[in-house]
């Protein structure tokens, strides 16, 4: 791709690079685990920034900045191959720092050094992008491009305010209100924004020249174009590219993904269903079966644990041990349930045992719960779900008086027909010793 800023300038090719800063820990979302792991529909935070960069942006080099250490490094550098591969562009993760301008600087040194690298002698134009705003849509990033390719130093995409903004003085732990700021003329500012990787190296060599107090209080480049007087051009963002940054904006994240995977008819959905996005592609097919498994240990004599199975509590039964409520019965339904839909395991969508790690919210969560979310979490994706069979093995409890009950629970919760069956080993293996309670799943949907 190339442009032409005016027509006096020798011509040149443009190279465009994309940084995107995931090396937040979250402390304000408060999920125990870097933000762009937690989990949005159908994948991580980043996965969704990254779903937003198509091929046409023309990006050449797209870099991840992830948490130096984390032991959510797989889950965070995951998308890099699929980036790579959808896009055309080279994909490089590097180390971000304490805060996002540190972030932000380390990914513009892995531009610049790819740049030398390269040889690229045109202009380049970097855009800066939180993975935070996971939801910003591709129109965002192309007029902050072209915006770029106009002339532009430093451009940031912004919305109108929509609250009356208050400029207020602190006395002690009050506050009084000083000012009203004229709302006309304020603007929320998002990502990406863009920048000359010429000026990202001035402005980096600006902070390094600043007092620690005030390079903290830049937080974003934009900033500190102001800073050094360079022109900020101003472009129209979008309301889904808000920065996901409490609980709150988690939930509307959510809420909008989930809208936008209603969008598309069921009848629209997809043939691989590996995504709500890509649900959305492919036209209608057969029926799809999908097929999930657990299993839980009883837990140890000396520790008195309830015993949740099949959606029901069993009182003066040893329970199984697990990081949830352990119910097999619940767990393999929602695994055929994911399975059905081409759309990952319990792991993918609860930060279950796949990721290697245990979210605190799910601690004793009950398996009717998870049901439920995971049958809105395919029916979000635009699937209908025909049945689900489970078929339960153990020795305990006698399972047959509260099938009925069983069924209608789990049945409520998953919104459709669940039936549930249970055998024994014979004396078999770990179910026939009493070990613990194996369950396998189907699930038919359309
Ligand atoms: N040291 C940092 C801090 C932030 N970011 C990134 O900058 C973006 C905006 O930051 P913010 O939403 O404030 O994220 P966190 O710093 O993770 O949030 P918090 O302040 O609540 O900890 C996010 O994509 C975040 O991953 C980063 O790469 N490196
Ligand atoms: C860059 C940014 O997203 C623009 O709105 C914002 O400044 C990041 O701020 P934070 O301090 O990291 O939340």
């Amino acid at each position: 791709m190339t442009a032409r800023p005016d027509d006096t300038a020798p011509f040149s090719a443009v190279h465009r690079a994309l940084v995107i800063v995931a090396a937040g820990s979250g402390t304000r979302l408060g999920h125990g685990i870097p933000k762009a792991a937690v989990t949005l529909g159908v994948g991580s935070i980043l996965e969704h920034a990254c779903q937003a960069v198509t091929p046409e942006l023309g990006f050449e080099l797209i870099v991840l900045v992830l948490p130096e250490q984390s032991s959510h490094h797989e889950v965070l550098s995951a998308p890099a191959t699929a980036l790579a591969h959808r896009t055309g562009s080279q994909v490089v993760i590097t180390s971000g720092g304490a805060a996002r301008t540190d972030s932000v600087r380390a990914g513009s040194q892995a531009v610049q050094k790819h740049a030398e690298l390269q040889g690229w002698d045109g202009p380049v134009h970097v855009l800066v992008h939180d993975a935070a705003r996971a939801l910003t849509p591709p129109e965002v990033f192309s007029r902050v491009l072209q915006a770029l390719a106009d002339g532009a130093e430093a451009v940031t995409p912004a919305v109108p305010v929509t609250d009356t903004i208050k400029q207020v003085q602190s006395e002690g732990s009050a506050e009084r209100v000083e000012r009203t700021l004229p709302r006309s003329a304020l603007r929320a500012v998002q990502t990406p924004q863009g920048f000359t990787l010429q000026f990202l190296e001035r402005a980096f060599a600006h902070i390094e020249q600043l007092p620690t107090e005030r390079a903290s209080q830049l937080t974003d480049e934009a900033m500190i174009a102001e800073d050094l007087n360079t022109e900020v051009r101003v472009v129209p963002g979008h309301p889904h590219a808000l920065k996901i940054t409490t609980e709150t904006d988690l939930i509307t994240a959510r809420a909008l993904l989930a809208e936008q995977a209603r969008e598309p008819l069921s009848s629209e959905r997809s043939e691989t269903g590996t995504s709500g996005a890509e649900a959305a592609a492919t036209p209608p097919g057969p029926p799809r079966v999908g097929i999930g498994q657990d299993i839980h240990a009883f837990a140890l004599a000396d520790e008195p644990t309830e015993l949740w199975l099949a959606g029901l509590y069993w009182p003066g039964q040893q329970g199984l041990a697990g990081h949830s409520d352990a119910d097999p019965v619940a767990h393999a339904a929602c695994a055929a349930l994911f399975s059905a839909a081409g759309m990952g395991d319990l792991g993918t969508h609860f930060g279950a045992d796949t990721l290697g790690t245990h979210r605190a919210e799910m601690a004793g969560a009950r398996g009717v719960v998870l049901l439920s979310q995971a049958a809105r979490i395919v029916r979000d994706a635009g699937f209908r779900i025909g049945s689900i069979a489970v078929q339960l093995v153990g020795n305990r409890p006698k399972f047959a008086p509260r099938r009925e009950e069983a069924q209608r629970v789990l049945s409520e919760a998953a919104g459709a027909p669940v039936s549930v069956a249970a055998t024994t080993s014979d004396g078999l293996g770990f179910t026939g010793r009493g070990e613990g309670i194996a369950a396998t799943a189907t699930a038919v949907l359309y």
